[in-house]
């Protein structure tokens, strides 16, 4: 069996990606992202799972900085996943949404339900977990009338009973996870490919007028189609970023080379993060 780590610990969205996209179940939760990366580069485990990005929140910048900055690892593949966030409270919870003093989820899943809160528990603190899997292990080990927010898998896992489905406050919400991994053979996914993308990373020489006007033309003229864009501070000083770029594309030995060497004579230094399938999973 292929060991495979995620975002623990279980009940997590990140638990629900590993076992419906592999035919095996996760085998290691880690407490956070960087320990579960971590994990991957020193061998600790084959394959590991990490949230990216949420269509409500945005990028887990947590996720795209270690792996820029601390470990670089190959992307093997990505899930999409479908985000249905519950409001969970124990089995024997007997009050209504006032008596509810806590809520406890992943920052991300909070934001996801931003509206719903803000209606409907204003009194309520927010307390801000590892997971949405730890926020039901929290609640299921307290005698407070306290809440989390998760998935079913969570409130399965924990006993814990769903007093309000469905309180993100847009419908179409779905997750991004990368499966990163050094042995892309490992990785075993019967799902059908939406499209085989290409992430690079790009870092501007410096403030200079039209530089990133110069990148994108070299995309474009190209007709190489982009689906993400995104700018992250270089964390050397105020006003230093790098770019993110993800192309619908496999990567191919004449058009990424000839991207790749237009953009450094320009004086960019740009890194192809990996090339990889995107799954998209009905859970
Ligand atoms: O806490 C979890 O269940 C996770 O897998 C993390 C995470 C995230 O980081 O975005 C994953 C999916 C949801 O968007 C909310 C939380």
């Amino acid at each position: 069996m292929t060991t495979i780590g995620y975002l623990g610990p279980k009940g997590t969205f990140t638990k629900l990606a590993v076992d419906t996209a592999f035919n095996q179940e996760a085998t290691r939760g880690f407490k956070t992202i960087p320990e579960c990366i971590d994990a991957v580069d020193k061998n600790e485990i084959e394959i590991g799972v990490v949230p990216l990005e949420n269509a409500i929140e945005g990028t887990v910048q947590l996720t795209v900085d270690y792996l820029v900055h601390q470990v670089r690892l190959p992307v093997a593949a990505e899930l999409i996943v479908p985000i249905q966030q519950h409001l969970l409270v124990r089995s024997d919870f007997e009050g209504d949404l006032s008596d509810i003093s806590e809520v406890h989820s992943h920052s991300h899943a909070i934001a996801q339900c931003h509206q719903y809160l803000h209606q409907h528990l204003p009194e309520a603190n927010m307390v801000f977990t590892t997971s949405t899997g730890k926020a039901a292990e929290l609640v299921s080990e307290s005698r407070e009338s306290i809440a989390a927010i998760g998935n079913k898998l969570a409130a399965r896992e924990y006993g814990l009973r769903i007093f309000k489905e469905n309180i993100h406050d847009y419908p179409n919400n779905h997750t991004r996870f990368l499966v990163l991994s050094k042995n892309e053979e490992l990785v075993k996914i019967n799902h059908p490919i939406q499209v085989t993308k290409t992430t690079l990373l790009i870092t501007l020489p410096s403030d200079q007028a039209g530089a990133l006007h110069q990148i994108l033309s070299a995309f474009s003229w190209r007709k190489m189609n982009l689906s993400k864009i995104e700018s992250r501070p270089t964390k050397t000083g105020l006003g230093n970023y790098f770019f993110l770029i993800d192309v619908d594309q496999p990567y191919d030995d004449v058009l990424f080379p000839g991207v790749k060497a237009e953009l450094e004579s320009l004086g960019c230094k740009v890194t192809i993060l990996g090339t990889y399938p995107v799954y998209p999973l009905n859970i």
